[in-house]
């Protein structure tokens, strides 16, 4: 069974806002502790997640989210021993920032907001411009005060790790997957294939920690293109992030053998690091945008578009499956055809839009008196079909007479003037009674045979064939 990432019933907001001041306390703590002495930290991941909770959860972005937000930044630098002028002064730009990318992105449609559209990336760029550029700006005058150093040093250094950790770290809160997700395509791909593509970001970072020098930075495009192409945008930045981290970890320590010659060079790292993510950021909002269009299609083609239940190929390719199966299983399957009695009244009388209209309400009705894993679908006007897998003859009987009633029993058209009552003729037929080598054409054949005289016999009956 798929399992979400994310819990999707949603906290109450007072409850959230709690949790969001102690989520922002700990990343900056985080942050702090990562912070080379005296000066701003590489990793400063709380500003991220605010602009991705505050982005992802549109019912948090009201002021209470800016007041927890605001409590759990001031409480992370006061209880590591920051000044209260500076723990406001450079969390009030942290707030700035986030709230400037937060205007990027708030009123997007959901889909680019969740990096299910090919433009998605693009708006993430923009926002972590935007984000870095503000919160830079703001936060730069307290370099003089309270580091001894030149603004203009402060204003690169934030601008650089605030667009790497706002381009590494939104796209996965944005995009890690909900309860409400659809499932994931379950594509029978074999396990090497499915490894492939991450063992190939593993053998570029081999690889590149073998030669050195400044191209090696780019060594990792490929298997991060490849692993864009192959897994979620969710698994795919979360891959990214890691790949970067570990990229400026790597130069810092040494074990990269790559040094930057001037301190402008690490401007220079920061940002192209960056925006080395951009691209297989860019390929899995697409790819994802892809899937989506391929699963809609499939749906509109499998299903009948003015019921929704399945379409007849659909229907008549799943019944094979079914009988297939349960003939195996020795319990079998029946075959229910249904027609709408004296529907061309219906039509005449009260319009084909009320036609259409009953049409739907019955599909449902049907749909609402059969089983979850019986298989109902629209063979064309106003007949339908179902495939009830694992019943007994018997049983059988009894669900056909629950849909034949649900039917009859269903509210009248709710539209002025629309028809008042429906009822539906069924003709039922058992694998178990048709012999071992029947296949869908003959159940189906004999159950419209079935059909055929529960009309003749004066409608709104179940008959077996
Ligand atoms: N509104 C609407 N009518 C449809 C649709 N498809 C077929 N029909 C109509 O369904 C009617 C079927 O009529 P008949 O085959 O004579 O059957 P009936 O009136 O239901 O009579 P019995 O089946 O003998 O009870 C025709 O008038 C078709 O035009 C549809 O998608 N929408």
């Amino acid at each position: 069974m798929y399992r979400p990432f994310l819990l999707h019933r949603p906290l109450s907001p007072p409850l959230a806002w709690l949790g969001l001041s102690v989520l922002i306390f700990a990343a900056c703590l985080v942050g702090i502790f990562a912070r080379p002495i005296g000066f701003l930290s590489v990793f400063w991941p709380a500003n991220a997640l605010l602009l991705g909770l505050l982005v992802r959860y549109p019912r948090l972005a009201r002021p209470p989210a800016w007041v927890a937000a605001a409590v759990g930044y001031v409480a992370a630098d006061l209880v590591t021993g920051s000044s209260w002028s500076m723990a406001l002064w450079l969390n009030g730009a942290n707030l700035l920032g986030a709230t400037a990318g937060w205007l990027v992105l708030r009123r997007l449609d959901e889909r680019i907001r969740r990096l299910q559209r090919t433009i998605s990336a693009l708006y993430l760029l923009l926002a972590a411009l935007a984000a870095s550029a503000v919160g830079a700006l703001a936060g730069c005058g307290a370099a003089p005060v309270y580091f001894n150093s030149p603004w203009t040093d402060l204003l690169s250094l934030w601008f650089s790790t605030e667009l790497m950790n706002y381009m590494l770290i939104v796209p996965v809160v944005l995009a890690a997957p909900r309860a409400d997700d659809p499932p994931p395509a379950t594509q029978e791909v074999p396990l090497i294939w499915r490894v492939a593509p991450v063992s190939s970001l593993l053998l570029a970072e081999g690889v590149r920690t073998v030669i050195g020098g400044p191209g090696m930075l780019a060594f990792v495009v490929p298997g991060l293109l490849w692993c864009a192409l192959s897994y979620s945008p969710f698994v795919s930045s979360l891959l990214s992030l890691v790949v970067c981290l570990w990229t400026m970890a790597g130069v810092a320590t040494g074990v990269l053998n790559f040094t930057p010659a001037h301190a402008s060079d690490v401007f220079s790292l920061r940002v192209g690091v960056t925006l080395l993510a951009l691209g297989p950021l860019a390929v899995a909002c697409a790819s994802a945008a892809r899937a989506e269009a391929l699963r809609r299609l499939d749906h509109a083609v499998r299903h009948d578009d003015l019921t929704g239940v399945l379409a007849r190929r659909a229907l008549l390719k799943q019944g094979d499956r079914l009988l297939v199966r349960y003939q195996r299983e020795s319990t079998g399957l029946a075959v229910m055809m249904v027609d709408v009695d004296h529907f061309k009244q219906v039509n005449d009388q009260h319009g084909h839009g009320a036609g259409d209209r009953l049409l739907v309400s019955i599909a449902q009705t049907m749909a609402r008196a059969l089983r979850p894993h019986d298989a109902l679908g629209r063979m064309g006007g106003e007949e339908f079909a179902a495939v009830l897998p694992g019943v007994s003859p018997t049983e059988a009987q009894a669900i056909a007479e629950r849909v034949r009633s649900a039917v009859e029993q269903q509210a009248p058209d709710p539209v002025e003037g629309g028809p008042q009552r429906a009822t539906v003729s069924i003709g039922l037929v058992h694998s178990a009674t048709m012999g071992s080598d029947a296949d869908m054409d003959t159940l189906l054949l004999a159950a419209d045979a079935a059909l055929y005289r529960a009309k003749a016999e004066g409608r709104n009956r179940v008959m077996v064939g």
